[in-house]
């Protein structure tokens, strides 16, 4: 009889692995053996832009952000989720194994951990009705895209999957994971961010926003850095140049490192209702390149 119904977004059958959630992008996967300990999370090649998931993949792409989450895992000095070779999890899929990330299994927080160093989206939108964001004022009279003078921890309330997060204050986070995790998340997050802001500005790029997720490991109650770490779906990356060029309009100058072509593209050739057009061969080749060119500039090195 038929199988079962695949098209691009059915996440595939791995072997020694259950699935177990999607996400927007990314497929979560349990071992099938039944042990805990372990996850296994495979970045697709799939973009999500104005809440929708777009066709077709863009191929190559899962495989360059797992790279750049791998390379900035490696520099970033806090315990991270990967489980290093031999922690007795089950092996990397072959088929997915330059986009899957084999990782401890932790308790995760409930808080999504989003540090601003520009102020756009939904931290804008906030501002604009009530002109503080998460609890924390700001001066008056901020642009959409304008760089803050320091960096601010805006944390959200993981909502159910697929559902969007809540913007919450920091007391509210202490509420409700305790003033030692929510401290330890919101200085983590902070510094983190900050190094990273700052490697980017080198290399020509301007870390604008990130999201954080934390998790505390099970046997040693130590706070470790989990989900993928300053990628394009995790962050928002403008081009220094562009974002400079004050002869450029708004959208120019905020134009994100991998999504704007999608975006433009879209805004031609889709009014917005119902599902979005598939994209065109020639906007997934110039988005993929894009995608390379970002990991390119941060990394210094060539896929
Ligand atoms: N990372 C991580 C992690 C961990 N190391 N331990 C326990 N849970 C998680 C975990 C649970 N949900 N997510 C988000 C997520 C990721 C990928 C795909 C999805 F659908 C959803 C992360």
């Amino acid at each position: 009889e038929n199988g079962p119904v695949t098209n691009s977004t059915t996440p595939p059958q791995l072997d020694g692995w259950l699935h177990r959630y999607s996400g927007k992008v990314r497929d979560l996967y349990v071992p099938a053996d039944g042990s805990d300990a372990h996850l296994l999370v495979v970045a697709s090649n799939r973009v999500s832009a104005f809440d929708h998931v777009l066709e077709p993949p863009i191929p190559g792409k899962g495989a360059l952000l797992t790279a750049l989450s791998n390379w900035w895992f490696e520099r970033i000095d806090l315990p991270n989720h990967l489980a290093g070779e031999g922690s007795g999890a089950p092996a990397v899929p072959e088929e997915v194994a330059d986009r899957a990330m084999v990782t401890r299994r932790l308790d995760m927080h409930p808080i999504e951990c989003v540090v601003r160093g520009a102020l756009t989206g939904s931290g804008f939108a906030e501002y604009q009705r009530t002109g503080a964001v998460c609890g924390i004022e700001l001066p008056s009279g901020i642009e959409d895209g304008d760089l803050l003078e320091t960096p601010i921890y805006t944390p959200a309330y993981k909502a159910p999957l697929g559902e969007h997060d809540e913007n919450i204050t920091f007391e509210r986070s202490v509420e409700l994971v305790g003033v030692e995790v929510a401290t330890a998340l919101r200085d983590a997050s902070l510094r983190i961010f900050t190094a990273a802001r700052d490697l980017a500005a080198e290399r020509g790029v301007i870390l604008a926003d990130t999201k954080f997720e934390f998790g505390r490991d099970p046997e040693t109650g130590a706070l470790v850095l989990a989900d993928e770490v300053l990628t394009s779906d995790s962050s928002r990356y403008w081009d220094a140049e562009a974002y400079a060029d004050t002869s450029r309009d708004r959208a120019e100058r905020l134009a994100s490192f991998d999504k704007q072509i999608v975006r433009n593209w879209l805004r031609a050739h889709w009014d917005g209702t119902g599902e979005p057009p598939a994209l065109p061969d020639e906007i997934v080749e110039r988005t993929y390149a894009r995608y390379r060119e970002l990991y390119t500039r941060l990394t210094g090195l060539e896929r």
